[in-house]
């Protein structure tokens, strides 16, 4: 007989523990968070939601590599992260993230050539498959200038898939868009999360966003961004956006984020 096996809870794939950010110029120091502890699962759709100044494109950038805890580390798969890497791949809220002078294939294909893991023809079939997967199919030969801003962001989002990251983060990546358009870029990453299940840390201060794309949402106090709360939110998605229990849920995470009073202990998971 199979000896028992103890099942647990699974190790986090992303790991933020006690992360301290500061900037640095001359005698002046910024401390944009303070001691932020969080946990990224395999398949989490993570929100880090706050206000303006809160720390969460720092939070972002350091789970990215490119700022240094003051104190504290972020862990990938149980290492360190000191550095960029192509199993982190990023999009951002500025559509000129993409160089204007490749097409959409060659932008698709340049981080999948530079990471030297891929032949030519296999980084432009893969590359095709995620401009298709994104809907761009028709554009590939296309130069970023005659793109639309939703357009863009679909090729940022099809590069950055199409390196297979073990976890994508997102920073505002819809906020320069206009409203029509931000909600279809929400539907379509939700989708795309269905049919491949990738890893997300997205960054948003849209509390309805935060409910859309997240499963788990980790709410920051104002600057510098403490852990305020944890919330599960994997019941919400865009069908669900007028309803009552949305409006509920939205006017709780409000309360949480700006009422001193609602704070509640920083372990503490709460339902909404
Ligand atoms: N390069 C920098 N040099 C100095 N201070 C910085 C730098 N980048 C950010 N900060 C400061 O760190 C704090 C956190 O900034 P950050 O951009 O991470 O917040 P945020 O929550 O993402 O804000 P927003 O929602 O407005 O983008 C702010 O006080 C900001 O002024």
């Amino acid at each position: 007989m199979a000896p028992l096996q103890v099942v647990g809870r699974p190790e986090p794939l992303l790991r933020a523990r006690d992360v301290t950010l500061e900037y640095r110029s001359g005698s002046r120091s910024v401390r944009a968070t303070q001691d932020v502890s969080f946990d990224v699962f395999d398949g989490d759709r993570f929100v880090l939601l706050g206000p303006s100044g809160c720390g969460k494109s720092s939070l972002l950038k350091a789970a990215g590599g490119f700022l240094a805890p003051a104190s504290g580390t972020f862990e990938l798969d149980g290492r360190v992260v000191t550095q960029p890497g192509p199993e982190r791949m990023a999009v951002f809220q500025e559509f000129d993230q993409l160089p204007p002078w490749k097409t959409v294939l060659q932008n698709v294909m340049f981080p999948l050539l530079a990471a030297r893991t891929l032949g030519r023809a296999e980084a432009r079939e893969r590359a095709l498959h995620w401009i298709d997967r994104v809907g761009l199919a028709r554009f590939a030969h296309a130069y970023p200038h005659t793109l639309s801003g939703g357009m863009k962001q679909r090729v940022a989002i099809a590069r950055a898939l199409a390196m297979q990251p073990r976890v994508l983060l997102m920073d505002e990546p819809f906020a320069a868009l206009d409203a029509l358009t931000r909600r279809t870029m929400q539907e379509e990453l939700t989708k795309l999360w269905d049919e491949t299940r990738f890893t997300l840390l997205f960054v948003t201060h849209s509390i309805e966003e935060a409910l859309v794309v997240g499963n788990r949402i980790l709410l920051l106090s104002p600057h510098p961004g403490r852990v305020r709360a944890e919330l599960n939110s994997h019941q919400f998605d865009l069908a669900s956006g007028g309803s009552a229990e949305f409006q509920a849920a939205a006017q709780r995470i409000h309360g949480l984020l700006f009422d001193e009073a609602a704070a509640v202990p920083t372990d503490e998971r709460i339902a909404l």
